[in-house]
């Protein structure tokens, strides 16, 4: 929660406990006794209708537990927005705190459509219920894995789903958020699944680099900042690189920065065709990382590569899927449920056949990634030193500018 939401909210956000009092005191918690809660996310994805939505929603008015602050400010966002639609209220005054909450929360689903925020919803109420029936230490073989703070892990019928969980800052990508890929994809590598999903929570896929990494300064100073992201980078990109399974990115909305450059080095790219692609590294004071400087000229051609790279031009769905970033486009109010469907299919696929095409298809280059992230971290290293980026990330930080 520390991370998400506003200090002063944080505070108050407590004192919405206050009309949410657990009933665990009262009465044995039944979660178990509801078929939809036990559902696979992937399964009430595909099938969230308006009864498992107004099954979710009485569930969640039994539950026992307190599912804590943040999850409950996401619930409310959710059904607001599955309910209502986008934010339509006046934002609060900055003293009424919990009504602020609230609204920040409401208002980062942005125009998220109504049929994702129920099916979100219900994806959500079915997780708290996996997390509940572990801690009642029943077998669920579809549990979100425990050890992510900014992740939500999943592993059923065959595909590992890492879903970026910091929706109200647009899923951009803290210090601690590139560890904890690095080991989700690291934990994914081995597990039984056939595939592995990378996908984001809320309106947002991701919005690349988190600009805040940059305030932390160690005691070396910004010299050895910079070596550390620097290092921290091309390990990260790495784990892409050497990922030896079927890895598949489901592009729920607009993508930044290295969020982008990375699809790269995905097997299959899907995307909403709400989605956008952006990577203002210029505007930044930046250059491109995510060994894009190689796969996006091969991808699109040079002259293509040169405008989303050095001119940050951003492009639609559809148009980075006439350039072959994007493998599909589908329409934002069934895309959950006919990507879902098409991944199911094809994680029933033989297993180690798939992992050995991948393999025989990425080793002809894998050198040759590594060396260009490498060439591209070093870069980056010494950018992250330039007045232009310092300039353009102050800026950001003081709301000077934004993309
Ligand atoms: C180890 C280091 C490796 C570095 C690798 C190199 C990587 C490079 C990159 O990824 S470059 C790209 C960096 N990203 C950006 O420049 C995006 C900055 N964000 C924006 O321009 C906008 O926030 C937006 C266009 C993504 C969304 O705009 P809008 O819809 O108006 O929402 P808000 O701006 O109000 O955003 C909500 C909330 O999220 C915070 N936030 C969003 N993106 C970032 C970000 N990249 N870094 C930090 N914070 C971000 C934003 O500040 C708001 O927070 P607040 O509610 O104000 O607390």
């Amino acid at each position: 929660m520390a991370g998400h939401l506003p200090r002063g909210a944080m505070l108050v956000v407590a004192r919405l406990t206050r009309s949410w009092r657990p009933r665990y005191a009262r009465s044995p918690m039944q979660i178990s006794n509801f078929p939809v809660l036990q559902m696979h996310k992937s399964q009430t994805a595909m099938r969230a209708s308006q009864k498992d939505f107004e099954s979710a929603v009485n569930q969640m008015k039994l539950l026992t537990k307190d599912p804590g602050n943040e999850m409950k400010l996401k619930l409310y966002a959710l059904y607001k927005q599955a309910t209502e639609g986008p934010c339509n209220m006046p934002k609060p005054g900055m003293l009424d705190l919990i009504s602020k909450a609230k609204w920040d929360a409401w208002s980062a689903l942005g125009s998220l459509p109504k049929e994702t925020a129920k099916q979100n919803y219900v994806e959500l109420v079915s997780s708290l219920s996996s997390s509940a029936s572990s801690s009642q230490g029943k077998p669920d073989a579809d549990s979100k894995q425990p050890g992510y703070e900014t992740l939500v892990v999943t592993s059923e019928n065959g595909i590992t789903k890492i879903m970026l969980n910091r929706p109200t800052k647009k899923n951009a990508i803290t210090t601690q958020m590139y560890q904890e890929i690095m080991l989700a994809l690291e934990a994914a590598a081995k597990d039984d699944s056939a595939i592995t999903v990378l996908t984001g929570n809320g309106d947002y896929y991701c919005s690349g680099n988190d600009l805040n990494n940059f305030t932390d300064i160690p005691p070396g100073g910004v010299e050895e900042k910079a070596k550390n992201s620097a290092i921290l980078l091309r390990d990260f990109v790495g784990c892409f690189i050497d990922f030896p399974k079927p890895l598949i990115a489901v592009v729920n909305g607009p993508a930044v920065g290295i969020s982008v450059t990375l699809l790269g080095l995905f097997d299959i790219v899907y995307a909403s065709d709400r989605a956008t692609f952006h990577t203002p590294f210029s505007h930044l004071g930046q250059s491109p990382e995510g060994c894009s400087s190689y796969m996006f000229p091969k991808i699109m051609g040079s002259a293509k590569a040169a405008e989303m790279l050095i001119f940050g031009k951003k492009l639609t769905a559809r148009e980075a899927c006439a350039q072959g970033l994007v493998t599909e486009v589908f329409p934002d109010s069934t895309f959950q449920k006919e990507v879902w469907t098409r991944l199911k299919a094809y994680s029933k696929l033989p297993p180690n056949a798939m992992r050995i095409s991948k393999q025989l298809i990425r080793n002809v280059e894998k050198e040759k990634l590594h060396a260009i992230n490498s060439e591209e971290s070093s870069v980056l290293q010494g950018r992250w030193l330039s007045d232009e980026c310092t300039n353009a990330i102050m800026n950001f930080l003081s709301r000077k500018a934004k993309l």
